[in-house]
């Protein structure tokens, strides 16, 4: 075992549901976590990732080996709290250099109550998530000098029931209705704010990442972010100018509340954007199917072409489920394709203003290459604006 501290370090064993045990130390919360473990494969991000509602319920492995090399800031975070249910990675640096760090990745997990695992192989784990798909795992932590039982943790590792037929938008969403104002972060500047909004949009919030409510913000939108479970009576009643459906954790298929509600507003014509969960969500409303991936999608490098422009983008992604393509109807256009697998990445309806990106066109972590979806979405509610 490779020194990670300065001081005792204290085992921790990850059990995956096949049977499978790596050991290593304890890097955050004492006790246990189980959820569906994913790997991703980007290099930055390791804040956003960790508060990403979409990784609820996952354990999430990084595949890049030195994780927590730039500490922990206030900024960059996708919502206040952490939402992955854990977290593996091969080496946490003694050193955490940076000059907006205020605290070490391992203090911030001690806090946040983050059952979390270094010094694991994870090559070998992602490997064989690769070969044999994401699937149930757990970590366990013991006590200085004492490891943790190997039965123990498989059994936890097995009894997750995995992500299929979960409905987590609900869990996760706001309780309340909020306004949302504040424009992207400006390294030195703080946060700008939208004075004379040009827009209001209503966001359903199915986990939304705040980098999407930003980047509204940003193009001039007030939005009002609803509870996932808010009708499209609660969002008509604010006279909105565009439907936004957020990203979320979980299987789309569940939330007949989401579907039934995106159904109605797309019948009333108003211009609607959806990414990820918000993409899957609009594919259900317009009568297409949704599928469990083997291992999806997670990380900050994939390419996607778009099928109009015929261009190459690197995007970031996270996603388990998707869109099955052969499953959309007539009055959807496929506009978006995944280079590494030929999956369906975005579609627009061809009778109503709406369209749709699997992947993050806001990143956080990663390239923006794909951030024109949300002038789309701004062009799509001034042409409405002109009617
Ligand atoms: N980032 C997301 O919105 C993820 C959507 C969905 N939970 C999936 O895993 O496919």
């Amino acid at each position: 075992m490779p020194p990670f501290f300065s001081g005792p370090s204290v085992p921790a064993i990850l059990a995956l549901a096949d049977g499978t045990i790596f050991k290593g130390v304890s890097i955050g919360a004492a006790g246990h976590t189980t959820g569906e473990v994913v790997f991703n494969t980007s290099i930055t991000g390791y804040q956003e990732i960790l508060t990403d509602p979409s990784y609820s319920r996952q354990v999430v492995t990084l595949t890049y080996p030195h994780i927590g090399n730039y500490g922990i800031n206030a900024e960059d975070v996708e919502a206040a709290k952490v939402h992955a249910a854990g977290l593996i990675i091969r080496d946490l640096p003694l050193l955490a250099s940076n000059f907006r760090s205020t605290q070490s990745l391992s203090d911030y997990l001690k806090a946040e109550n983050v059952v979390a695992i270094a010094g694991i192989d994870t090559r070998k784990l992602t490997r064989l998530l690769r070969e044999k798909g994401a699937q149930g795992g757990a970590i366990l932590t013991g006590t200085l000098g004492n490891e943790p039982s190997v039965a123990q943790a498989v059994e936890l590792a097995r009894s997750f029931p995995g992500l299929a037929g979960m409905d987590l938008a609900k869990v996760v969403t706001t309780k309340a209705p909020y306004e949302f104002t504040e424009t992207e972060w400006q390294l030195g500047e703080g946060y700008g704010k939208v004075e004379s909004p040009r827009f209001h949009v209503v966001a359903f919030d199915y986990g939304v990442k705040r980098n999407i409510l930003r980047m509204l913000a940003a193009r001039g939108c007030k939005v009002t972010v609803l509870p996932a479970q808010s009708t499209a009576a609660d969002a008509l009643a604010l006279n909105p100018d565009g439907i936004f459906l957020a990203n979320g954790p979980g299987d789309p298929e569940p939330c007949d509340y989401a579907i039934a509600a995106t159904r109605e507003l797309m019948a009333k014509k108003i211009p609607t954007f959806g990414i990820c969960l918000g993409h899957q969500i609009m594919a259900l409303a317009s009568g297409a199917k949704t599928l469990k991936m083997k291992f999806g999608h997670h990380g900050a490098n994939h390419p996607v072409q778009d099928l109009d422009s015929k261009q190459v983008l690197i995007t970031s992604q996270n996603h388990g489920f998707a869109v099955d393509a052969a499953t959309l109807p007539e009055n959807c256009r496929v506009t978006h394709v995944s280079l590494f697998d030929g999956s369906l990445q975005g579609f627009a309806r061809t009778d109503t203003p709406a369209f749709c990106f699997q992947g993050h066109p806001e990143a956080s972590p990663g390239p923006t290459d794909v951030s024109y979806l949300f002038d789309r979405f701004i062009s799509m509610m001034e042409a409405a604006e002109k009617k």
